[in-house]
């Protein structure tokens, strides 16, 4: 049998309520040796909580859900006590004690929601996602990918592969046969070339969820002292990175999270450009040029007050750049060097901020269009429609293979979207996936 898991469920204590969650065969024995009875299904309960000789540990809310029909798709039930560490860990300690029962490892709730078919793989990372969900954009991303959105348009593909192949099996089953009205080939070829065209246009979509849970990464580089720290402190209003007159100051990458318009945007600010013989130096300024190159969006920052001293500091970087003057606090007229795509702030000052965040939202929202929720969000998922793609095409395009063949790429094709759900067998893909969670879910 099983063993019944338990685990604190809730943020850690003290807090105003702890909530303890236990799934397995052991809940309903567990329920009435703590609470004295088992509750009416799905209703929240006051009761007293007793240990085994009948001292009570605390009161509080119990709820049962009879398996299959819970979050594990076993029995599940949820103490609500107290947070305080004592009343937590008393029933904790309890629990530890019944017959067996365990505590939850990480992810442990949710891997035998996966095991007992109530979650396909996408909801799982979407739930993992969610828990971690930071931004607006993300806590939607993964709202949707945990509800079975992705879930749903795979497996709809997936059904309309598995129905061409049922067609070419009946033409091969019937085509001996007289009265068979034309092949069915004039149906089912244009019908997956449809299918590839949506597959491929979803894939398109990739970066931009990547970009959504991974946060758009904006990279600030520039000659020694152009501001890159001050812009970096300005923008996240508070003292992350060292500011000196010195220049050379900042040797290694400095990243802060920040929430532009409900994006996550991770800014990276990096070491003064510079030929140095400092090998320290050297080595941040191969790091600077190395996180410009893996950037969404670098910006180029050149000191307004001082435009000699630019001279030579521009190195080639592949990233899509915005040039931005700083200091113009320093600045008695408006440099006629400025370009009209050029943004000038003084971080001194805090003007010209709100100009370049919005700049930092636009290209973000090029990436990532307002309704493109139902995205591909992982490398793994992207590398099991690629193989679908890959497959379908082989089926179309072989036109001189023996139908049979073709039939197999399709089978293929269909095996890999059943890769990215889980349908099919994916035991090398759990632990990977089940280690990002936390304990209690
Ligand atoms: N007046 C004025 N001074 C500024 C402004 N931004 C930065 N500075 C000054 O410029 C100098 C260099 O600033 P930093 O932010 O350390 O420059 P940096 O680009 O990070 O320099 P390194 O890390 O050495 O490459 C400091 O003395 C800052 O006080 C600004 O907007 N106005
Ligand atoms: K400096
Ligand atoms: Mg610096």
């Amino acid at each position: 049998m099983r063993d019944t898991i338990f685990a604190l469920s809730s943020g850690a204590p003290p807090a105003g309520v702890a909530v303890i969650r236990i799934s397995g065969p052991g809940v309903r024995f567990g329920l009435e040796t703590i609470s004295g009875s088992i509750p009416p299904p799905r209703q929240a309960v006051l009761a007293r909580l007793r240990d085994e000789q009948g001292m009570e540990l605390d009161q509080g809310l119990v709820l049962f859900f009879p398996g299959p029909r819970s979050f594990t798709g076993e029995d599940v039930a949820e103490f609500h006590i107290h947070g305080g560490r004592a009343s937590v860990s008393a029933v904790i300690d309890l629990l530890s004690r019944l017959p067996g029962y365990r505590l939850a490892e990480p992810g442990e709730y949710t891997r035998r929601a996966f095991e007992n078919g109530r979650m396909d793989l996408t909801a799982v990372e979407g739930l993992s996602d969610l828990i971690r969900a930071e931004t607006e954009a993300q806590r939607r991303q993964a709202l949707g990918q945990a509800d079975g959105r992705l879930r749903d348009i795979y497996d709809s593909w997936a059904k309309r592969i598995t129905h061409a192949r049922a067609m070419i099996e009946a033409e091969l089953d019937f085509s001996d046969e007289e009265d068979i009205p034309g092949s069915v080939a004039a149906r089912i070829w244009p019908s997956m070339e449809q299918l590839r065209t949506e597959l491929t246009d979803h894939l398109l979509q990739a970066r931009s969820g990547e970009v959504v849970r991974d946060g758009f990464r904006v990279a600030l580089i520039g000659a020694p002292n152009a501001g890159k720290s001050s812009l970096m402190n300005a923008l996240a209003q508070r003292d992350v990175a060292i500011v000196s007159d010195q220049p050379g100051t900042t040797r290694d990458i400095v990243e802060v999270r920040l929430d532009v318009g409900g994006h996550l945007v991770l800014l990276q600010d990096t070491a003064g450009l510079r030929s140095s013989d400092d090998g320290i130096e050297q080595e941040g300024i191969r790091r600077s040029l190395a996180a410009a190159n893996s950037a969404d969006l670098v910006l180029e920052l050149r000191d307004s007050s001082s435009l000699i001293e630019q001279q030579g500091a521009n190195p080639v970087i592949d990233s899509p750049t915005v040039v931005v003057w700083t200091k113009s606090d320093l600045l008695e007229e408006q440099p006629a060097t400025i370009e009209k795509t050029d943004v000038l702030v003084s971080s001194l000052a805090g003007s010209g901020l709100d100009q370049l965040i919005a700049l930092i939202g636009r290209r973000l929202s090029a990436i990532h269009p307002a309704n493109g929720d139902n995205v591909p969000t992982r490398t793994r998922h992207v590398q099991y429609l690629r193989k679908c793609e890959e497959e379908l095409s082989a089926a179309i395009s072989s036109e001189t293979l023996p139908i049979e063949l073709r039939s197999e790429h399709l089978r293929s094709a269909a095996h890999a979207l059943g890769k990215i759900t889980g349908n099919v067998d994916v035991e090398d893909l759990l632990g990977v996936i089940f280690s990002e969670f936390c304990v209690g879910k």
